[in-house]
């Protein structure tokens, strides 16, 4: 690996380590602020309006909280999953149906998943996947965790004539001037925060 490499992973290491630190700083009153604010811009994206089959998460390390779009399911045939690390291919994501209060089990990273995980779609099927960030810039780049989950399952998609909208979802104070792009990095189509 040349030194320009490394110090661009440096450089993530650093911005992923102050954010993260930054977002579980916040209070419970402030999440859940937060997460109103974030919940009422979801509802009123045009991505969302005419979805039927949304991918959320639940949150984890201070990560804003999707869940309050679920106020907003009224007139609406929004359809939820979650995702959750593929059993067979490591690295890769699947997305399990889901309904809130169903049976859950952690994976190895004390994430929640759907236990009981019914049939899986395929991602292509998707409209929305709501894709936790812990940096974005204006022109859709993320960082997210480093484990690479979201950029090798969306690599896939790309040869797929139709596929879902990539929204990411963060607090405000994670948006940075300009994110170094990585060779692997797919973008987002937009950011939502709170
Ligand atoms: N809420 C949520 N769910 C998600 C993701 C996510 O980023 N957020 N993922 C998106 O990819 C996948 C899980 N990826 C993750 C990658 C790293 C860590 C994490 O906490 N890493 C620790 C080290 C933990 C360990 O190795 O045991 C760390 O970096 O401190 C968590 C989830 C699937 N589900
Ligand atoms: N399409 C891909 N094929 C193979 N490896 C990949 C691919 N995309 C990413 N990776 C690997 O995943 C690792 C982590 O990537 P990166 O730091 O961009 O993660 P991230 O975007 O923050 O994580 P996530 O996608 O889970 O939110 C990198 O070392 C990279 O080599």
């Amino acid at each position: 690996m040349s030194d320009s490499d490394q110090d661009f992973l440096a450089r993530r290491r650093t911005l992923r380590r102050s954010l993260r630190a930054r977002r579980r700083a916040l209070s419970a009153g402030q999440r859940r602020q937060a997460s109103q604010r974030l919940g009422r811009h979801l509802a009123a994206h045009p991505s969302l309006r005419h979805a039927r089959r949304i991918a959320l998460y639940l949150p984890n390390d201070g990560e804003i909280d999707p869940g309050s779009l679920l106020q907003y399911r009224r007139g609406h045939r929004w359809q939820f999953f979650l995702p959750v690390l593929d059993p067979v291919y490591p690295g890769l994501l699947r997305f399990a149906p889901w309904r809130p209060g169903q049976p859950m089990a952690r994976n190895r990273f004390g994430i929640p998943e759907p236990a009981l995980r019914g049939r899986r779609p395929a991602e292509w099927t998707l409209d929305v996947i709501l894709m936790p960030l812990v940096a974005f810039d204006d022109a859709g780049q993320r960082l997210g965790m480093g484990g690479g989950f979201y950029d090798r399952t969306l690599a896939k998609l790309k040869a797929r004539p139709r596929h879902p909208q990539l929204l990411g979802t963060a607090y405000q104070f994670q948006r940075v001037e300009r994110l170094e792009a990585a060779e692997w990095d797919i973008p987002m189509d937009s950011v939502v925060t709170d």
